[in-house]
């Protein structure tokens, strides 16, 4: 029988020990938090409950425009009152409750699973430090899936009361007068939209000249003109130097000296991927220059019996990746028929308001030159159910091949974006051709009927860009 052991309960870890003990590995786990990793306890799951009922909030803030007004309040500030520490609450629960069924299920599935700090002590060997002390399990094969750690400014060190990373959020009593949020990328962007949704009078501090610089530019463009709409105050182009507690708040200072108040700060820029103090460059694992645990299409690292997945990687930061890579790894370390990861495939979305939904080729490849597409733009504007939820920004966007017209991409700016985008997804996986895809029949009214419509528009896939 082979012995996998893996590092981290997180979707990458907990994925491969699954697929490992159903090819009749003998697996043992080791996870020093709890089952699910911070992608249930601390980061994906947690933000998305919080978001759950921000978007009740953003559809009750658009209630009036359909014609529904609160009894004797037209303010839906004062009508509404938001209880965060039930909220949370909530959020709390919730991940409990999840990490629980991954526990539940590993523990049906026959997978070893030991609470405890890990680390490779050895040629195939790992230690775990548990409460009870210190013990060293022999190792065929090894996955490490660590994750990362939310990276601190120097000068801005987070203190669980004012100044916050996203895992400290969710012990908050009551909402903050006034949020600086620090860093535009998906998780400060994810959270200025559901604070600003909630009520919250959000600072957001983007170091570039637009919010979410790694997405779809033509999606981030319409996202930064809705959170302006909505009053958010977006500092573009400053990068955060410092930040203090100063009497009931906090004070954020920039590179060039300026001052932003508040009452709390959340910081957001970027994570550290969990490779110090775990073995790896004494049993020569390369790593890259941030740090990252350098991986091929099949997870294995440069030392032939240890392999990783997720975050550690520096592949896409998303769980669905990390799940991918370590049930690869098992595939590939277990003898089974396996396919390469192909992140051409891969579906992502921003938990926004609106949703940024994307799948496949990038508008950055196209207009680097990585590849030759043609490619529309549709605005929902135009769409009969966008114009009848009073939802009209946003937009459908495909790219396929201007020789086959096979899709290549999209992206979806919409609410519920993030579920829309599977038509695409399936499109690109199956490599079909924007004919077949428009032959089939969408709902009316629907937004599908938009995604329906770009792919009709591409009939001819010349290769220029048409925006209508
Ligand atoms: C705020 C936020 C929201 C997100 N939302 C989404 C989303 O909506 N959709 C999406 O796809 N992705 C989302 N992500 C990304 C997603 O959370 C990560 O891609 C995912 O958690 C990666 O999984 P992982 O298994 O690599 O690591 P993790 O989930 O980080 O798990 C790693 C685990 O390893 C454990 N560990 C570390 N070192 C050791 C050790 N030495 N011994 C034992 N255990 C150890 C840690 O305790 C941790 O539990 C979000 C991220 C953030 C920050
Ligand atoms: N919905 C989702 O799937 C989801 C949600 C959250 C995070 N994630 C994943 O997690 C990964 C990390 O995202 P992230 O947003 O946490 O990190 P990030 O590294 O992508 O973004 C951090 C941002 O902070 C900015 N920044 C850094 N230092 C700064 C400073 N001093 N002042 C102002 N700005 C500063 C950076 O320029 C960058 O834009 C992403 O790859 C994403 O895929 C996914």
């Amino acid at each position: 029988m082979t012995k996998v052991v893996i590092i981290g309960g997180g979707p990458g870890g907990y994925e491969a020990a699954l697929v490992g003990s159903q090819l009749g590995g003998d697996v043992t786990l080791i996870e020093r938090d709890g089952l699910g990793g911070a992608a249930v306890l601390t980061d994906c799951v947690p933000s998305k409950t919080l978001i759950a009922t921000a978007e009740v909030m953003s559809t009750m803030q658009r209630a009036s425009e359909l014609g529904l007004h609160f009894e004797g309040d037209d303010d839906l500030g004062s009508a509404i009152h938001v209880d965060l520490a039930q909220l949370n609450a909530r959020v709390r629960d919730l991940a409990t409750a999840q990490s629980h069924d991954i526990r539940s299920r590993l523990d049906r599935e026959g997978v070893n699973m030991v609470r405890g700090t890990a680390r490779i002590s050895g040629h195939h060997k790992v230690a775990v430090t548990t409460d009870s002390g210190e013990h060293e399990i022999e190792a065929d094969v090894v996955l490490v899936a660590t994750g990362t750690t939310p990276r601190e400014l120097p000068e801005a060190r987070c203190d669980g009361e004012r100044i916050l990373n996203w895992k400290q959020l969710y012990h908050l009593e009551e909402l903050p007068e006034r949020l600086i949020v620090v860093g535009s990328g998906v998780t400060g962007a994810e959270f200025a939209s559901a604070y600003d949704a909630l009520g919250v009078d959000v600072v957001l501090v983007s170091s570039r000249s637009q919010v979410l610089p790694g997405e779809d530019q033509d999606a981030a463009n319409v996202l930064q003109r809705a959170f302006k709409n909505r009053g958010m105050e977006i500092m573009s182009e400053s990068r955060a130097e410092a930040a203090r507690v100063e009497d009931d708040g906090v004070v954020v200072t920039l590179t060039d000296g300026r001052e932003v108040r508040g009452s709390h700060c959340l910081m957001a820029v970027g994570a550290v991927p969990n490779t110090s103090d775990i073995g790896l460059e004494e049993r020569g694992v390369r790593l890259s220059r941030s740090g990252h645990i350098m991986v091929d299409r099949v997870s294995r690292s440069s030392v032939r019996y240890i392999y990783a997945a997720g975050d550690v990687t520096g592949v896409f930061a998303l769980a669905s990746v990390a799940a991918m890579q370590g049930r690869i790894a098992m595939w590939h370390a277990l003898g089974d028929a396996v396919a390469p990861l192909d992140l051409g495939q891969v579906s992502s979305n921003v938990f926004t308001a609106p949703e940024i939904a994307t799948v496949g080729i990038t508008q950055a490849q196209v207009d680097a030159g990585d590849v030759r597409v043609a490619s529309v733009l549709l605005p929902l504007g135009g769409n009969a159910r966008a114009k009848m939820q009073g939802f009209t920004d946003g937009f459908v966007k495909l790219f396929c091949l201007p020789t086959t017209g096979i899709i290549m991409g999209g992206v979806v700016v919409a609410p519920y974006a993030s579920e829309l985008i599977h038509a695409v997804s399936i499109a690109v996986g199956l490599r079909m051709d924007v004919d077949r895809f428009s032959a089939a029949f969408t709902v009316y009214p629907s937004m599908t009927g938009s995604l329906s419509e770009a792919a009709r528009r591409l009939h001819h896939h010349q290769p220029d860009v048409l925006t209508s």
